[in-house]
């Protein structure tokens, strides 16, 4: 779906803020692009939708150059922006306007996606919160049913319930012909959402593995007593004892603790997978 091929970008002149990257990305995944503030997760987003252009390098999405923005390309792509600038029309009347441009929209996804939102259709979008604008926007773009999905910082100004129905709804509604693209520094939204995790820093892809190679090699543990266990690869000690990921010598399945992994990666843990 998605190949990237030595691409470098900077907003000014002689300096990257993506250096010389490279990787690819199938349908049928969420992909957590990961990173602390300001590393140029939106940036990548922004030529991955054909916003930026490269300065050296390509970036293919389903044969296409994103930056020559065809009709065709912009007809099966989505990208939601961290700052939502909405117009001041009703719900219903957006929809109405924008839906057709995307030939696959699905008025019934939307309408049961704005319900579990709680977000009636006769609101006008100026007059809504940022959290509410920001879950319409989540809606509108599931429904349009795009090949590619760019979600910018989702879960920015979303309560703790609405963060549930997010999960709920993504995992849902995503189909095996589909990529999305969550980026986000709040790693620990992604728990149990992404299948894949991409981090990036210092301008360039420092992990990008799958969850299920990550669960084969690593496993996740909470103890008292880290010297009872001699394959740590990355520790954090709180208050009644450590957090810990270790290598997998059992063939054990634990739940993988997304900050903790996050946190592992930024501090240049060789995990040797
Ligand atoms: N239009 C622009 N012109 C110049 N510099 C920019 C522009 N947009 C972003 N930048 C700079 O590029 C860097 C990366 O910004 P970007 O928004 O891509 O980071 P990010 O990883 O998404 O950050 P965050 O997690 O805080 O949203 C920042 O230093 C930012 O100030």
């Amino acid at each position: 779906m998605i190949t990237i091929n030595n691409l470098s970008f900077g907003y000014k002149k002689q300096q990257y803020l993506v250096n010389d990257i490279s990787c690819s990305l199938r349908a049928g995944n969420i992909v957590g692009l990961l990173g602390k503030n300001g590393v140029g997760k939106s940036t990548l987003l922004r030529l991955i939708s054909g916003l930026l252009n490269v300065k050296e390098g390509v970036i293919s999405v389903n044969g296409q150059i994103p930056f020559k923005r065809t009709p065709d390309f912009l007809s099966d792509v989505f990208l939601v922006s961290d700052d939502t600038f909405l117009p001041s029309i009703k719900i219903s009347d957006y929809i109405k306007v924008y839906a057709p441009f995307y030939p696959s929209f699905d008025f019934d996804k939307m309408n049961q996606i704005l319900q579990e939102f709680e977000l009636p259709n006769n609101q006008r979008l100026d007059k809504i919160s940022y959290g509410q604008q920001k879950k319409f926007v989540i809606a509108f773009a599931l429904s349009t049913n795009c090949k590619l999905i760019l979600l910018d910082e989702p879960t920015n100004g979303l309560d703790i319930p609405s963060k549930s129905v997010f999960k709920k709804v993504m995992i849902r509604s995503i189909e095996s012909n589909q990529l999305v693209i969550i980026s986000t520094h709040q790693v620990k939204d992604m728990d149990t959402l992404v299948d894949k995790i991409v981090v990036f820093e210092d301008g360039k892809i420092v992990f990008d593995k799958d969850l299920f190679q990550i669960s084969e090699q690593l496993v996740f543990i909470k103890t008292q007593n880290l010297e009872e266990n001699n394959e740590v690869l990355y520790f954090e000690k709180h208050l009644a004892g450590y957090n810990a990921i270790l290598k997998n010598t059992t063939n054990e399945e634990t739940t993988i603790d997304m900050e903790l992994l996050f946190n592992a990666i930024i501090n240049k843990t060789n995990f040797n997978i």
